[in-house]
């Protein structure tokens, strides 16, 4: 699988974010997006999601013969700086949620909902409420979403805030391994990942609107 993005722009309100961004990563290959806070990155991980239009540029799937093979949402998981989960629910059921909405069998079938809140290091509370948990488990929980359902493209936001240092490498080895199975992981952080051999794209916001340049 490749995603390949050409020459986007995107705007938020009347301003232009940034213009003239190009990556292209392939099977096990990860893009990190840095810069300061309000430079783009946020944008640019919605407009590769298709959550946001561009005003310009392609994001583009292919398969591993070259052929098109639909939206990047299709293949995409993405992870916010909310964690998409009810805190009315409890965990289980927030998870159990993700699981069934998102589906999958086969290839795409992913972790039991257990064995997912055992993969972020947390079992044994998924029968708590959502909500009553601390930030960094809501964040860890917020993870385990990604593993309960296959998807090859894994658009992370911010991963870490809110994590401790034995979650920000729990995290990182997630990632790893999820590369290491031929995935696709494009992330914004401010702190690093500690990831092996990641390409950084510095996002330079408005001020360098065609300045965003490989690090
Ligand atoms: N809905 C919106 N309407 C208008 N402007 C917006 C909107 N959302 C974001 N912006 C602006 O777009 C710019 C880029 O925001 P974005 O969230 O992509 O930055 P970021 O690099 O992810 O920042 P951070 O590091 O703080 O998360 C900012 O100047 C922000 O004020």
């Amino acid at each position: 699988m490749h995603l390949t993005a050409e020459n986007l722009a995107a705007r938020r309100g009347e301003d232009l974010i940034f213009v003239n961004i190009s990556f292209h990563l392939a099977a096990g290959e990860a893009l990190i997006l840095t810069g300061r806070n309000g430079s783009g990155k946020s944008t640019l991980l919605r407009v590769v999601a298709g959550l946001l239009k561009p005003e310009k540029g392609t994001v583009i799937v292919r398969d591993g013969a070259g052929r098109e093979d639909g939206h990047p949402g299709e293949f995409s998981h993405y992870l916010g700086h909310r964690n998409a989960m009810k805190n009315e629910l409890t965990v289980a059921e927030n998870l159990d949620f993700w699981r069934r909405f998102l589906g999958g069998t086969g290839s795409s079938a992913g972790l039991s909902v257990e064995d997912a809140t055992e993969s972020v290091g947390l079992p044994g509370i998924a029968h708590l409420p959502f909500g009553y948990l601390s930030a960094g488990q809501q964040r860890r929980f917020a993870f385990a979403k990604l593993l309960v359902a296959h998807r090859p493209i894994w658009i992370l936001d911010e991963p870490t805030a809110a994590l401790d240092a034995s979650a920000d490498r729990l995290f990182a080895g997630l990632i790893e391994a999820h590369l290491t199975n031929g995935g696709i992981v494009l992330a914004a952080t401010h702190q690093p990942l500690g990831l092996k051999n990641a390409q950084e794209l510095k996002m330079t916001g408005f001020a360098g609107v065609d300045a965003g340049v490989w690090g």
